[in-house]
């Protein structure tokens, strides 16, 4: 709702009031009709201003309308109507004002906001366009370039950019509210002409053509196959290209489009899943709720290599004091000259001083001795972790949280070198560290509630979305890998190329196939992961191991040295370092290989590829759901889109499976089962099996579903 109240005389102050975010519901929406014409219509009153309640404007429609049958005003005529208004109408922006809520301030005659607001028009994230007239009001202020930018990205930005935009008109350190009632009576008088934005012509530049061709072809390129950023740019151009009432009519059609699409509805299930992982909860019944993470003031970083030094930034960055640890004095130097260099260059971008203070330089283990916590990242070395762990516990006050950043290790093994395994999780960052917003918090059996709590709470410190999993072999993200990867193998074997695989996982979205994918982290990674669970038989090309099918097809290019784009070959060939072609070598190797193990190639379509891939992934996913590794499927989905490049606008691999139907994802793995019965991640998984016998329930029931079948094992 909103609160209509006469405030210094003749001001009508309009207070929305839908915490935690104040959101456009319908009530809102109705109150923001009533309370407007109560002050139009009130003769005291000689300007308006409109802000929200605790400090925060407004976030924009609410989400959780959307996809129901939506009641109460609609927002265009309700803006339309303010900016037609005759007196002036002012908008105090503090906290954010987006989407919608920065909408309602652009149909405002001015705009106030606190200099720590941001403002934004983030539909697009979630598969929409600005449909309250954003996509035609914000480039009449800003210009086409960024309002291109701004639109298509759906970046929020703060309110010292939002002045450069001409988006705000006046920023200020105090309350956002009394400035605008202050300003508001000083332009009480003042004519509204020029102040409507929807009147103001569209600033065109000449080359306007050729602004869109590129607008298109940047969106086409980095959200392959998303529809919501071309009808951003298509919603732009109406903007550019026809008068302002035509341009709200595209808007309007191309918004319809949009509204009721899947990709919408799946960035939507993303949002809230995104939100939903906070709220974790592990086998032993602790929860969020009732676990209290500990405050962390010092933290040490032990490694600096690549993942080492991404994390002491991101400490940093969060405000945090760190001690980086590297044993050896060149490399310790070499790390600081580098952490140094992604400081600056972070601060240059976000503004503000670089925290180069913050960090403490040491080649001596001892200095850790007072920290709250540790994260380890030194090398993934089973020997060695252990080795640390002991030292750590011996050195670390006793109440500190030892924090090891791996990808697959065992977390109870590590912890049983402490004398404190109470205080021990996993911590798995994603490369580049400072960048990735994936955090996989691992509890092992030992693990107390507030070790996770205070985990996944530094997580949001850093910026991280933190997802709690269980202790086991890759955890969620890497353990559901393997199938895929493996899959991408076979197919090899059958009768696939590199480029035909990665073709069609890139056309179903990914940002790069799994070929591309393991040229790029490394083939001699991967080697080295088989390597330790006992896969690799040097020079032999045997295809059972472990009493299972096996392509050694990985291990056959690591013995010749192709690593992938560090060795400039590997399932492709490089000649400047980053652009995969394919080569004409591999397809020789490949032929040589089917040849010596007497297999015929058959032509394979894209289908295939997809429905091998992705349904083995799924099917692992579905079997760490039984195993209570991941909560919620929703923990799997964060994980995928943040962490594995899944397209966002297809919600993630369990929402995938609930959208194309598991009956169907349940048929095909039978299908390929009964093709390929050496292969057992092609079994389906007890949980899908029972999920499919209960009516294949959509997504937010399978909990319940879950539960059961966790007590029945
Ligand atoms: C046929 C054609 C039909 C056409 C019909 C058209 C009708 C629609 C017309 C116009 C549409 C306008 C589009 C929009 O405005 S879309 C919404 C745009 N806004 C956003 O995307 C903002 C989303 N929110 C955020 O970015 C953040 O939440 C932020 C506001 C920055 C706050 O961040 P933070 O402080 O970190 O807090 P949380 O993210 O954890 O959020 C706190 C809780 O608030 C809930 N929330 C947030 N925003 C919304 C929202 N817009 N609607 C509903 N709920 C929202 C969030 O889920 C958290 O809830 P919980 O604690 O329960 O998880």
């Amino acid at each position: 709702m909103a609160q209509y109240s006469r405030v210094s005389g003749n001001v009508g102050l309009i207070t929305l009031q839908n915490p935690p975010v104040n959101a456009l519901s319908a009530a809102v929406r109705q109150g923001i009709v009533d309370t407007v014409k109560r002050a139009l219509g009130d003769p005291e009153v000689k300007s308006v201003v409109i802000c929200g309640q605790n400090g925060v404007f407004c976030g924009g429609a609410d989400i959780r309308e959307f996809g129901t049958h939506m009641t109460g005003p609609p927002l265009v005529p309700m803006i339309h109507a303010i900016e037609m208004a005759d007196k002036p109408v002012v908008a105090a922006i503090e906290g954010v004002a987006l989407g919608g809520g920065l909408e309602l301030a652009l149909g405002c005659h001015y705009r106030i906001a606190h200099t720590k607001a941001k403002v934004g028009l983030p539909e697009v994230t979630l598969g929409l366009l600005p449909a309250a007239g954003g996509t035609q009001r914000l480039p009449r202020l800003t210009g086409l370039p960024a309002a291109i930018a701004l639109i298509t990205t759906g970046r929020q930005i703060t309110t010292a950019e939002a002045l450069k935009l001409s988006i705000v008109d006046q920023v200020t350190d105090y309350s956002a509210v009394d400035t605008a009632v202050k300003f508001a009576k000083s332009v009480a008088e003042r004519s509204l002409d020029g102040r409507r934005v929807s009147e103001r012509p569209c600033p065109c530049p000449p080359d306007v053509d050729a602004l869109f061709e590129a607008a298109m072809q940047k969106v086409r390129q980095s959200a392959r196959g998303a529809i919501a950023p071309v009808a951003c740019v298509q919603a732009l151009q109406a903007a550019a290209t026809m008068p302002y009432a035509l341009g709200m009519q595209r808007e309007k059609e191309l918004m319809a489009t949009l509204f009721t699409s899947g990709q919408a509805r799946a960035l939507q299930y993303s949002f809230f899943a995104q939100r939903a992982v906070g709220r974790w909860s592990l086998p032993s019944g602790a929860r969020w709720d009732g676990s209290k993470p500990r405050p962390i003031r010092k933290t040490a970083v032990i490694g600096l290599g690549t993942m080492g030094r991404g994390i002491t930034v991101s400490l940093a960055q969060a405000g945090l004091s760190v001690i980086a640890v590297e044993a050896q004095e060149k490399p310790l130097k070499e790390a600081q000259q580098a952490i140094s260099g992604m400081l600056q260059r972070g601060a240059k971008r976000r503004g503000g001083a670089p925290p180069l203070d913050l960090i403490t330089y040491s080649a001596n283990l001892q200095a850790v001795a007072d920290v709250d916590l540790v994260i380890e990242a030194v090398f993934e070395d089973v020997a060695l972790k252990k080795q640390l762990f002991q030292h750590l516990s011996a050195i670390c006050k006793p109440e500190a949280f030892l924090c090891t950043n791996t990808s697959a290790l065992d977390i109870d093994l590590l912890a049983s070198q402490s004398r404190h395994p109470e205080l021990v999780v996993g911590m798995h960052f994603f490369a580049p560290a400072h960048v990735m917003k994936l955090l996989e918090v691992v509890h092992g059996s030992r693990s107390s509630p507030e070790a996770v709590a205070t985990a996944m709470n530094l997580g949001k410190q850093m910026g991280k979305v933190g997802v709690a999993v269980g202790n086991c072999h890759g955890f969620v993200g890497n353990r559901m890998l393997k199938p895929y990867l493996e899959q991408g193998l076979f197919l090899l074997e059958e009768g696939a190329t590199p480029e035909m695989v990665d073709g069609a996982l890139e056309e179903f979205g990914f940002a790069m196939g799994l070929f591309r994918m393991s040229d790029l982290s490394g083939i001699d990674v991967g080697w080295r992961v088989r390597k330790g669970e006992g896969l690799v038989q040097p020079g032999a090309s045997v295809r059972v191991r472990q009493g299972r099918r096996y392509s050694p097809l990985g291990d056959l290019l690591y013995e010749q040295g192709r690593f992938g784009q560090k060795t400039g070959r590997g399932w492709y060939r490089y000649d400047n370092r980053h652009e995969a072609k394919p080569d004409p070598w591999l397809n020789n190797f490949l032929e040589d290989y089917r040849a010596r193990h007497g297999l015929a190639a058959r032509r394979i379509e894209c289908q295939e590829v997809l429905e091998r891939c992705l349904y083995t992934l799924i099917n692992e996913g579905f079997r760490i759901l039984e195993e209570g590794i991941a909560a919620g499927p929703e923990d799997i989905d964060v994980i995928y889109v943040l962490g594995y490049g899944w397209p966002k606008h297809r919600g993630g691999p369990m929402y995938y499976a609930s959208m194309v139907g598991l009956i169907k994802v349940l048929e095909r793995l039978e299908h390929y089962l009964r093709a390929h019965p050496d292969v057992p991640s092609l079994q389906p998984c007890s949980l899908l099996r029972r999920l499919v016998a209960s009516g294949s329930p959509p997504i937010h029931k399978w909990r319940k579903i879950i539960k059961k079948t966790q007590s029945h094992l």
